[in-house]
């Protein structure tokens, strides 16, 4: 990383409660990530990749530890802040998408735009039509192809040019000529506004794409260059 530091973690250790045990699964995780950077989280099943997304996205608070974005202390804000903070900074595309069903596709993609008061018509207009559905605005998610799914899914995080976009297995659903071309577009369209991509994937290939890729393992995260 050449970049200074854009996001931070620090000893961030994240547990669940199952029955009366509490299960750590992210056990002290410190890491950095430039301004611009894109990184790939790889790693078995179950290590807590998704875990530690939700953790640096403002979803899920460690127990122990801090996060830092662009030098703020997102935990340390109130709830009302962090909200604030995601919703400016930070675009999430969900694994298996997370689309509202009775919304059409362009109505989902305004939804995160409405809360910042802009004009949200044009704005999601515009972002499906950077994905190349500027002819689907009006089909619901059960009227459109997975592939087509997940670029509503990546047009309604960058709907508010995010300055960090985190993508959970975006081409997990896709084959793998649909998942190379969907990544690489949404490397493109990050890469315009020079934002910073935090991406989980299961395909090492595909991480190849990125400047570095983080390896989540037993609780902990190495550079893979280290390993
Ligand atoms: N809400 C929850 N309650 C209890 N345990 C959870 C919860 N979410 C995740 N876990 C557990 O935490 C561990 C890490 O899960 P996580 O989804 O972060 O892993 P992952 O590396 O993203 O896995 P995959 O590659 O299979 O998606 C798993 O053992 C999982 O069962």
């Amino acid at each position: 990383m050449n970049q200074p530091a854009w996001i931070v973690a620090k000893d961030v250790h994240r547990s669940y409660q199952l029955a009366k045990k509490s299960v750590e699964v992210l056990h002290g995780v410190d890491l950095e990530i430039g301004r611009g950077e894109k990184v790939f989280l790889c790693g078995p099943s179950g290590a807590g990749k998704t875990t530690l997304m939700y953790t640096l996205a403002g979803l899920e608070a460690p127990q122990q530890g801090r996060v830092e974005i662009d030098g703020i202390d997102l935990y340390g804000l109130s709830r009302k802040k962090q909200a604030q903070l995601r919703n400016a900074k930070m675009g999430y595309i969900f694994q298996n998408y997370y689309l509202l069903p009775e919304l059409t596709a362009l109505e989902n993609v305004m939804v995160p735009a409405m809360i910042g008061g802009k004009n949200k018509f044009q704005l999601a207009k515009e972002s499906l039509a950077r994905v190349g559905l500027e002819n689907r605005l009006d089909h619901l998610p059960s009227e459109l192809s997975g592939g087509e799914q997940q670029r509503v899914a990546i047009a309604r995080a960058l709907v508010n040019q995010p300055e960090v976009v985190f993508a959970d297995e975006p081409t997990g659903n896709l084959d793998s000529r649909n998942g190379k071309e969907v990544l690489q577009m949404l490397m493109e369209i990050v890469d315009e506004s020079n934002a910073t991509l935090v991406v989980v994937t299961h395909d090492e290939h595909l991480a190849e794409l990125g400047d570095r890729t983080l390896i989540v393992k037993d609780g902990l995260v190495r550079n893979q260059l280290d390993i």
